[in-house]
């Protein structure tokens, strides 16, 4: 029988509707027989009727609460786990509200704010006996499980670099102005944590992920930051890592394999959207290439290319059963881990998402972006 799964949605906003909608599939399409969502409550922290709004607008069937403050939500015994889908500079406090209240917890990212805050909550959840995941959800995408498993067979001989860029080059001052939260420095807004972390996503998934988890170890970092003038936020962002390659055998000889990530919020990476420019991903072994098409947080297409004399190219082309966004992945694997009792999914553990947070930290420390004190806070709760 299908395990159920009985969601809290934290927040009205886009990606809230996004992943609602995706919930809503019949899983069957997607072979995955084995698990059924439910949403049960929906809280907006501006009014019931923003919370009622949005079951209108996504179309819940059935019974649903909807909530006036976030606090009502967390406190509803048939909520199983709670989905939330705030601002950045809201994680921290909104994922301490729902672990103090004894739930479950699937947390978009950016996580949090710092690694400070995120290693509380490990520690939180790790302590109450509760499942606590960053939504990284591009991670559980066939595609990247395929690609994340023809890199450990060795597709590609052993894997020494990497290049992701996750950039829309938009107008920032049209399209985002002052306020907006990808630019509010007051709600940790910028391109590093919205977009940047797709391309840290892809470096780590391919250079990190696939080795056994006693030999992977953090990178160095080296970085360039360059600010949004209007309100502080980055605007363009670069990311240099150094992966150490430990096998015990390398003696005398270093090695080391290189992630290149790169964000922006002005230059694009597919600045006709046509893909004209080529992969936005590439994965370099001594024995071939791993291109990967479509936006990097929601690729569509790989392309295997073996060196020459190596094999043939191949491409493989994916698609979102009953019209998805690709959102149901990750909503399947939190259901499939609260069946199975555990606190972390190994798509993305909990020492992964610190050390990507690590990784950020100290790419603001070089480039010295530091958000208000109030959210970077590890007060719980803040007194404001
Ligand atoms: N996985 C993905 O593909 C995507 C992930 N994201 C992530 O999801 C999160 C939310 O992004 P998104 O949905 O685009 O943001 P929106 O601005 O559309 O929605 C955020 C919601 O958070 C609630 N909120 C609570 N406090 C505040 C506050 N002080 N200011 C603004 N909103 C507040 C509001 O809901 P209410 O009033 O009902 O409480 C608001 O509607 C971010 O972490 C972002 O990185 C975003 C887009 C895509
Ligand atoms: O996570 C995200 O993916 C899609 C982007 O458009 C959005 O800004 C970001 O938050």
């Amino acid at each position: 029988m299908a395990h159920l799964t009985r969601w809290g949605i934290m927040a009205t906003g886009g990606i809230a509707k996004t992943f609602v909608l995706d919930l809503l599939k019949d899983p069957k399409t997607r072979d995955a027989a084995d698990v059924a969502h439910q949403v049960v409550a929906v809280a907006s922290s501006s009014s019931k009727d923003r919370a009622a709004q949005f079951l209108t607008d996504v179309g819940i069937p059935g019974s649903c609460a909807a909530y006036a403050s976030y606090e009502e939500l967390v406190a509803d015994p048939n909520v199983d786990v709670v989905y939330i889908a705030t601002p950045h500079s809201h994680h921290y406090q909104n994922a301490m509200l729902a672990l103090e209240a004894g739930k479950n917890i699937l947390c978009e990212k950016a996580f949090t704010v710092n690694v400070a805050q995120a290693k509380i909550l490990c520690e939180t959840a790790r302590k109450k006996n509760l499942f606590l995941m960053e939504a990284v959800w591009t991670r559980y995408f066939p595609l990247s499980i395929q690609v994340r498993e023809l890199i450990q067979q060795g597709a590609i001989g052993e894997v020494f670099r990497v290049l992701a860029d996750t950039s829309f080059g938009d107008d920032p001052e049209t399209k985002w102005g002052l306020e907006s939260r990808m630019v509010n420095l007051d709600l940790a807004g910028g391109c590093l944590l919205d977009l940047g972390i797709y391309s840290l996503t892809w470096i780590f998934q391919t250079l990190y992920h696939t080795l056994p988890r006693d030999q992977r170890k953090p990178p160095t970092v080296t970085s360039q930051v360059t600010p949004y003038h209007l309100t502080g936020s980055d605007e363009s962002t670069t990311v240099l890592l150094g992966f150490p390659t430990s096998t015990p055998n390398n003696g005398p000889h270093v090695k080391q394999s290189h992630g290149v990530a790169l964000t922006s919020m002005r230059v694009g990476n597919d600045p006709d959207e046509k893909g004209t420019s080529g992969p936005p991903i590439r994965i370099q072994g001594d024995k071939g290439e791993i291109q990967v098409f479509g936006l990097p947080f929601q690729p569509t297409r790989y392309r295997i290319i073996p060196k020459k004399g190596l094999g043939e190219v191949r491409d493989a082309e994916f698609s979102f059963p009953a019209n998805g966004r690709g959102m149901y992945w990750e909503a399947d694997e939190v259901a499939r881990c609260l069946r199975d009792g555990k606190l972390e999914s190994e798509g993305m553990p909990w020492e992964e998402s610190l050390v990507i947070m690590e990784v950020m930290d100290e790419v603001r420390r070089q480039g010295g972006l530091k958000y208000p004190e109030s959210i970077e806070s590890t007060q719980y709760p803040l007194q404001l």
